[in-house]
């Protein structure tokens, strides 16, 4: 609602301004005064938005009225009209340089009067608008910096929370040294409060050393008002813990770009680091026993390879695997293998010297570099020891195991330049030493390369062989005692090389089996044997057994009763007329599953014989656990059995054991006369020698077979003893 104040000293005067301002607008209301002194005090306690005021009063006049009104803040820029006569110059000026908005001659003119109080009235409202808009502006404007100073402030502590909890150590120092700050994880690390730090050198609960590097990077920074690449560096906190951190130093600058402090930062990478150097750890080393792996005795190699280049000293690469541990592990279960193989590592740890290294290179082959070594005899005098080491009983889950080791040494420089080449000759050197009988070392020679070698190119010919049909079988009959007629074969394999050698298994055996060649070869024999003495009883021969031998890489690689089913349904031969052989390797080996498989075929009605008996270890648990029906003495003991009475007692024990237990019993190797006498009157089933005959092809045998059992089961005592050599030939 407008207010119009009226100052006019004559009443009619008064009256009428005041019914001209009423007339302005319904809302206006109209404050009449005839005294300047009571209109200020009204003003003083009222608002008002237009005044107009005589000039010329008699107590006080406009040009002092308005500079009073003036005068009051809420009424500084109210407009003010002031009314003078026309010729009234100097009192309008005055009235002006008081602070009067306009002015109205009088007598006034009515129109004027009220277009001039409309407009006034109108600019009034504006102003108010306008001051009232600016207001609220203003009141925004200041709540927004309220609110913006308290989010700097809030970001300000967050910032600083985080500068305190990042596991980073930060702080600035000025020009002298001192810290400006720090935050609460540097002085954690230090054993202090950031405000024990502040004005101190922050580096110096850290040692006088990492201070004063501290210090020297600091000024580098002030000089070169750059900041430095970023250093790993080690420091020990207050609790003596050793932490690695990777710092980094950068110039902080005043407005004007002075550098005023330099702020250190370090970052705590002790965590990652303890994880890089775990994963390095299971990277060079072997999950089970800890030892270097094969990754890591290769750079051990390459660094002394490296210092010998550079006229250090040599030294020595010992390989050793330990001799039957597969067939160990497979009885023993894995469990206790591991266990075993703990105990080899740390047996070989305790054998090194300070700079060696004990390596496990996987499965029971392990390693030792022994370094500084010039004279081969330190590398035989360390191998000794290994052996002595590896002799001593191992004790597992309360059992005692004896284990030992097949060691082969290269020696660096004559040996190799380069560590494939020196690993490879100590493989090479390791397999001699197997080859020699085991739990002995042996050094590498030129010749086991040589011999490797011939070996790669052998095994190019077993395979072509096989593809080219260059295998035979033969077979060596196999006599019965009491009646001296012929009651089964063994099925001996010969390969007939191009150029017309015909060369046997102890030849290439070996190898085979080292390849996996064995399994194609010994199938292929199986079917063979079985197909051929089929082909005996059509062609006319009373049904007779046919022997087998079976390798322990078969039971273990391939699926035996599915073969030997396989084999018999092919060629239609009678179960009970197969007789397969197996060592006693393959019984020790497999334990179960082998026990499994033997009892599936022995439904079938399939015979075994225990190959080479007596000569391993000659459990009665497996003769107990495998449906075995014959021992096949080895011919070893046949050699000398009438002049060597162990032998004789041997053959005796191994006789009476089969017959205990209900086995027959079949003696290898028979040469002579004498030999058949003596296991005639030991009372032994079976023999099979080169006394009766030598392998020989599928005819001869139908032939031989014919012959012989027609005739008496007494030896002929015109026989001689066999002749020594094995070539293969006719029966006599
Ligand atoms: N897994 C397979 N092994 C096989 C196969 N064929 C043979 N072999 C095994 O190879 C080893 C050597 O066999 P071989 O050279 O054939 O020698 C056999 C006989 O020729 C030899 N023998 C026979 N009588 C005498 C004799 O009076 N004196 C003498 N010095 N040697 C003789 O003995 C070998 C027979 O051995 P065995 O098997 O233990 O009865 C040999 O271990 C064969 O088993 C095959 O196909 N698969």
């Amino acid at each position: 609602m407008p207010v119009v104040l009226i100052l006019d000293d004559r009443v009619t005067n008064r009256n009428i301004y005041s019914r001209l301002a009423a007339s302005v607008g319904a809302g206006v209301t109209v404050q009449a005064f005839g005294d300047a002194e009571e209109a200020l005090d009204w003003i003083e306690r009222n608002p008002v938005d237009l005044i107009i005021t005589d000039y010329k009063m008699p107590r006080m006049d406009g040009s002092e009225f308005v500079r009073r009104v003036r005068a009051k803040p809420p009424c500084v820029d109210v407009p003010i009209v002031v009314i003078t006569a026309y010729n009234d110059r100097s009192y309008r000026l005055s009235a002006l340089e008081a602070g009067a908005t306009d002015f109205l001659l009088s007598p006034a003119d009515r129109y004027e009067f009220t277009t001039r109080v409309r407009n006034l009235l109108e600019l009034r409202r504006q102003q108010l608008l306008v001051k009232q808009r600016a207001h609220t502006l203003e009141r925004e404007l200041e709540r927004s910096e309220r609110s913006r100073e308290a989010l700097l402030r809030n970001s300000r502590e967050a910032l600083a929370q985080v500068i305190d909890t990042v596991p980073a150590m930060i702080s600035a120092t000025d020009r002298d040294g001192r810290c400006v700050f720090v935050n609460a994880y540097h002085a954690a690390l230090a054993g202090a409060t950031p405000n024990d730090l502040v004005g101190h050198d922050p580096g110096e609960p850290f040692g006088r050393a990492h201070a004063e590097r501290s210090r020297a990077l600091d000024r580098l920074v002030f000089q070169s008002a750059e900041p430095l690449p970023s250093y790993e560096e080690e420091v020990l906190d207050a609790n003596g813990v050793r932490r690695v951190f990777l710092t980094t130093k950068a110039p902080l600058r005043d407005a004007e770009g002075t550098v005023v402090s330099v702020l250190t930062t370090a970052l705590d990478i002790t965590d990652r680091k303890l994880a890089e150097s775990r994963l390095r750890h299971l990277a060079h080393h072997d999950g089970l026993t800890d030892l270097p792996n094969r990754v890591l005795l290769r750079e051990r190699l390459q660094r002394e390879l490296a210092r010998g280049r550079r006229g250090g000293r040599g030294f020595a690469l010992h390989i050793l695997d330990l001799d039957r541990f597969k067939a160990v592990n497979d009885a023993l279960g894995h469990h206790l293998g591991d266990r075993l193989l703990c105990q080899v590592a740390d047996r070989l740890r305790a054998l090194a010297r300070t700079g060696d290294t004990v390596a496990r290179l996987g499965g029971d082959e392990f390693a030792i570099l022994q370094v500084g070594v010039d004279d081969p005899e330190d590398a035989a005098a360390l191998a000794r020891r290994t052996i002595a080491a590896l002799a001593e009983p191992f004790l597992a889950d309360a059992q005692e195991f004896r284990l030992s080791a097949s060691i082969g040494i290269t020696f660096h420089p004559r040996d190799g330049t380069d560590a494939d080449e020196l690993l490879r000759n100590a493989d090479l050197a390791m397999y001699q030493a197997k080859e020699e009988g085991r739990d002995v070392f042996r050094f590498f020679a030129a010749d086991m390369d040589r011999r490797a070698r011939e070996a790669m190119a052998l095994e190019g010919e077993l395979r072509a062989a096989l593809a080219r049909g260059q295998f035979v079988v033969h077979y060596q009959p196999q006599v019965n005692l009491r009646t001296g007629r012929i009651v089964g074969a063994e099925a001996l394999l010969r390969w007939h090389r191009p150029g017309g050698t015909l060369t046997r298994p102890g030849d290439f055996l070996a190898l085979a089996e080292e390849t996996g060649l064995i399994g194609p070869i010994n199938e292929w024999v199986l079917r063979t044997a079985c197909a051929e003495a089929a082909a005996w009883q059509r062609e006319g021969l009373r049904p007779l057994r046919v022997s087998v031998n079976l390798s322990a890489v078969q039971f273990r690689k391939h699926d035996v009763r599915r073969l030997v089913v396989s084999a018999l349904e092919a060629s239609g031969l009678d179960p009970v007329l197969l007789d397969l052989e197996l060592t006693e390797g393959i019984l020790l080996e497999n334990d179960e599953t082998v026990a499994q498989v033997l009892r599936d075929l022995r439904r079938l009605g399939v015979r075994f014989s225990i190959d080479d008996f007596g000569t391993g270890y000659s459990s009665l648990n497996y003769i107990k656990n495998f449906p075995v029906d014959r021992l096949k003495i080895d011919q070893s003991f046949i050699r000398n059995l009438r002049t060597d009475p162990s032998d004789t007692a041997i053959v005796r024990a191994i006789i009476n054991l089969g017959h205990s237990l209900g086995l027959g019993v079949i003696a290898e190797g028979v040469e002579t006369v004498e030999q058949v006498t003596q296991l005639i009157a030991e009372g032994c089933d079976e023999i099979q020698g080169h006394y009766y005959s030598h392998p020989v092809g599928t005819q001869e045998l139908q032939a031989l077979v014919r012959r012989m059992n027609g005739v008496s089961a007494a030896p002929p005592r015109d026989r001689q003893a066999g002749d020594g050599a094995d070539g293969d030939r006719g029966a006599p």
